[in-house]
């Protein structure tokens, strides 16, 4: 946690709006005072009415219609000031919330916001910040109506005439009573259906991403099927949640309706009028306030439902922020050399088997190694270990006999580059796009970067050459093409240690051959870490690591392995075996196509 706005991560809805508790006790207060204003004017039409009713008018009647006019004025004017403090409390909050965010998830491991996943962090980001926005903005003033206009108008009315008083009590507990049955077992209905929802939308992303390779053995119809089936689930449901509770859920919104108190009210007020218990007056005071007291109820209800939805965003941007910062050396230390070793690294994801055991390796500064290994094996989790995207559990991490954890984030990321297959581009001009490798970078020197990265030819042909947005509509750029911009990216940033892995499938074989000849610019003279699945890497590697079920099983040249006749003298075999496969498929779809 690093935002002062907190000093501990907050735990729900109270707790994060905890930094402008103030403004929001301010527009609850203006709300309220609004309530009052409005109840007070209403209160001074009665005696107006009665002094228009008698004969001879009484001057004291320009004195409450001055009183229910300035009354007037107060409620509108406090109401509106109630809103427009609420929203600057949302602004700031937005803000506070926004920041604290973003200056956390920069200090977080790397490997967490890989696992939570970019696309979940964006959700919570954007919109659970909105959600507590919309929150603060449109619901904190209801808070000061909800409760101040019930309690005010029920005094008004005791003290105008107890008895009809009693009369609209009693039509109100009936209506919480409708509302209560048509809550009852709210929580396990609401569950289903939200479960019912969540797999209706899993369904949808499986359909829609998997179209792809559903479409190659079907039409779809059968997974569209599997649609059909959630999406009759979801409305079964739904047709039960409504039957279970449509009467008397209509019942209860009914009696909070003005209109049948208005009715009970007028039928005993009249009666008792005709017996001269009631004056005209008093019975207006009834007519006048019981919608206001129905009316006031209604917020209570939806302010319940805006709470569990605002709480649920609070409680994730509250484990955002709970989540442990990667530590920081009091006293960081700088590498003279990009020489790396791992010494007895062992590493786990979960509680579970450690994703890597025990493992040491030594790269001298300016070699390749290459990992291979089954998948699972560890060869990722290896390569992301160096730049810290984790701690290591157990062992330490070097570079030039620095552990990367006595490194500042700084020292680490100008030492080391990392190229990894789920490349990732801003919302931003290309140009801004490699520039990120070295902000102060020239233009020429980005477009000699590009052309390292055999990227400034297609770059040219976008609609805005270097200033194309990338990822805008109809400027949609290939995995080759992305992947090439940010190797242009890390050969700019010209970083000693490279951390690259290689792509497991090209789209086509010029993308493939362009992105070898722009990976050979980035990496000369470099200390190159490869997660290898190419041949040509394996075999001219200065040491390929083979890695099995987490531990470092052989090391050595290519030929030393292949005569060893292990696991990767194996796997390199099961390798020709595909590329040959590869090759005969590839050669009958050309005798096809002649
Ligand atoms: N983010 C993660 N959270 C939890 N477990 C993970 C995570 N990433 C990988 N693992 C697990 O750690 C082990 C090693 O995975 P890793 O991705 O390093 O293997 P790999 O050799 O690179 O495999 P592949 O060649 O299939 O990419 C596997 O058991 C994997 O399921």
């Amino acid at each position: 946690m690093s935002h002062q706005a907190y000093t501990k991560p907050p735990t729900g809805i109270w707790d994060i709006i905890a930094p402008v508790k103030g403004r929001i006790a301010g527009a609850i207060a203006l709300s309220a005072l609004s309530s009052i204003a409005g109840i007070g004017a209403l209160l001074a039409i009665p005696p107006i009415a009665a002094a228009l009713l008698s004969e001879s008018p009484p001057a004291q009647i320009w004195q409450w219609i001055a009183i229910a006019l300035g009354m007037v004025a107060i409620a509108f004017t406090a109401r509106v000031f109630a809103f427009h403090v609420s929203h600057i409390a949302a602004f700031k909050l937005e803000v506070i919330l926004r920041t604290a965010l973003t200056e956390h998830l920069a200090q977080v491991p790397l490997g967490y916001i890989i696992t939570t996943g970019s696309g979940a962090i964006k959700k919570i980001v954007q919109d659970d910040v909105k959600s507590l926005h919309a929150f603060v903005a449109d619901s904190t003033p209801l808070f000061g109506q909800a409760y101040t206009i019930p309690v005010l108008s029920l005094i008004a009315m005791f003290v105008a005439d107890w008895r009809l008083g009693l009369v609209t009590l009693a039509v109100l507990p009936v209506g919480m009573i409708f509302i209560r049955l048509a809550l009852r077992d709210y929580a396990e209905q609401r569950d289903a259906y939200d479960r019912a929802n969540e797999q209706i939308n899993s369904v949808i992303i499986e359909f829609v991403q998997g179209m792809q390779v559903v479409r190659t053995f079907d039409d779809g119809s059968s997974s569209f099927a599997r649609f059909q089936n959630s999406l009759d689930a979801f409305t079964q449901k739904l047709r039960e949640w409504n039957e279970k509770t449509q009467t008397s859920g209509r019942l209860g919104t009914l009696l909070f309706e003005p209109l049948p108190t208005l009715l009970v009210v007028s039928a005993v007020g009249a009666w008792f009028m005709m017996q001269g218990t009631l004056s005209f007056p008093r019975l207006l005071v009834f007519l006048l306030l019981a919608p206001r007291l129905c009316g006031a109820f209604k917020p209570i209800f939806t302010l319940s439902y805006f709470i569990n939805q605002a709480n649920a965003g609070a409680l994730r941007i509250g484990a955002v922020l709970a989540e442990p910062a990667l530590p920081q050396s009091e006293h960081p230390q700088q590498p003279a050399n990009a020489s790396i070793a791992l010494h007895n690294v062992t590493f786990a994801y979960s509680d579970e088997r450690p994703a890597l055991q025990d493992v040491s390796l030594d790269l001298p500064a300016g070699t390749v190694t290459a990992l291979v290994g089954p998948s699972g094996a560890g060869k990722t989790t290896l390569a992301r270990l160096i730049p810290r995207f984790w701690d290591v559990d157990n062992g330490s991490i070097e570079i030039d006999g620095v552990d990367v954890r006595q490194m500042s984030s700084d020292t680490l990321m100008s030492w080391v580059s990392f190229v990894f297959q789920d490349t990732f581009l801003l919302h931003d001009t290309i140009r801004n796009n490699i520039k990120l490798g070295r902000p102060n970078a020239t233009d020429e020197e980005v477009v000699a970067a590009a052309s390292s990265a055999q990227a400034h030819e297609f770059i040219l042909t976008l609609p805005n050459g270097y200033d194309t947005i990338a990822g805008e509509r109809g400027t949609r750029l290939s995995g080759g093409q992305r992947q090439r911009i940010t190797i242009a990216r890390a050969i700019l940033q010209d970083n000693p240690i490279v951390v690259l892995d290689e792509a497991t499938a090209f789209a086509d074989p010029e993308n493939e051959a362009l992105i070898q000849k722009a990976i050979a610019s980035l990496t000369q003279g470099k200390t190159l870490i490869v997660v290898a699945h190419r041949l040509a890497t394996i075999m001219s590697a200065d040491q390929i690591a083979v890695l099995d079920q987490g531990r470092l099983v052989e090391l050595g040249k290519h030929d030393e392995l292949l005569a060893n006749g292990g696991v990767y003298a194996r796997l390199w075999l099961r390798h020709q075996q595909a590329q040959n496969w590869e090759l005969k498929v590839r050669s009958q779809t050309l005798s096809v196509k002649f």
